[in-house]
């Protein structure tokens, strides 16, 4: 298989990274990246081939084209001409597969995909929807290529990729950002930046392994942890009094609300 990416950035990297530990390894990836220092990093890292044109991509079974949303217009147009049975995979936040087919001059052999940074672990989770000119084939090439980075989630309803993008897409740095207050908290309470690192972090590991492998609710889990008039009712407390929950239930929204706005945005053109 021979695999073509558009844009060498952070989710391109991400999802080679995986792909090269995997059974996929041997597929012949290509990447079209504008910066030179990018180029050769991919290159000395994976393995790669790289170059700065497009025209390059043209004979490969699957072009995943991985630019921010606000690049993918001109690229598409660029590309339509090139096209003649490849599949392509757009991971661009927001843009439609009725856009993106409307750039590429009509093609509609698109999945559009929703993948997340641990694609770098194998332990990704991407959602998935395939277009009309999406054959049989070709939606197994996809979720071959998302499978081996991670699990997948199809969806018939194309608005619920931005849904997957307010959840998991952008949700990896939700995690990060509370993993960064707990650790702040570790280093006020007197450890070194490594304990407070080891500590919050196992804590997350342990509690996200305990979540995934146990047939009770989070909700339920907590309650476990929470003793009547002990520690963890006090922290429970004060986050429900600084309304935490629905804090990130409103961040995810936010996030839709963006993803949905981005593709009105952009689809003007
Ligand atoms: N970073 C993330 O966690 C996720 C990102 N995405 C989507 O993935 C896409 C890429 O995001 P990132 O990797 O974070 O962005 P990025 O900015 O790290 O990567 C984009 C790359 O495209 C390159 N580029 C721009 N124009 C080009 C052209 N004409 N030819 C070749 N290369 C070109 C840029 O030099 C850059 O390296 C976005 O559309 C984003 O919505 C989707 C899921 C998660
Ligand atoms: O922040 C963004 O727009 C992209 C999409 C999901 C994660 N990163």
């Amino acid at each position: 298989m021979k695999i073509s990416f558009i844009g060498g950035g952070n989710m391109a990297r991400a999802i080679i990274s995986g792909l090269k530990k995997t059974a996929l390894s041997r597929a012949e990836i290509n990447v079209v990246e504008l910066d030179a220092a990018k180029r050769l990093q991919l290159e000395d890292e994976f393995g790669v081939q790289t170059t700065e044109h497009l025209p390059s991509v043209v004979d490969a079974d699957i072009i995943v084209l991985a630019v921010k949303p606000q690049q993918l217009r001109d690229i598409s147009i660029f590309l339509a001409s090139f096209l003649n049975e490849q599949l392509i995979i757009s991971i661009a936040a927001g843009i439609s597969c009725q856009a993106l087919s409307r750039w590429l001059n009509g093609y509609n052999a698109i999945v559009r995909v929703m993948p997340n940074t641990p694609a770098q672990i194998q332990a990704g989770i991407s959602g998935l929807y395939a277009a009309e000119g999406v054959s049989i084939e070709q939606r197994e090439q996809a979720n071959l290529l998302l499978s081996a980075v991670g699990s997948t989630l199809w969806v018939d309803d194309e608005s619920k990729i931005d849904a997957v993008t307010a959840i998991s897409g952008s949700g990896p740095a939700y995690v990060f950002y509370f993993i960064e207050a707990l650790e702040q908290a570790a280093l006020e309470l007197g450890f070194d930046q490594e304990q407070a690192r080891v500590l919050s972090l196992q804590t997350f590991l342990g509690a996200s392994q305990l979540a995934s492998q146990s047939a009770s609710p989070a909700a339920e889990l907590r309650a476990q942890v929470t003793s009547k008039g002990g520690t963890t009712a006090s922290a429970i407390q004060s986050m429900e009094q600084a309304t935490i929950k629905q804090s990130i239930i409103q961040a995810a929204h936010a996030a839709a609300t963006r993803a949905h706005e981005l593709g009105e945005q952009l689809a003007k053109d």
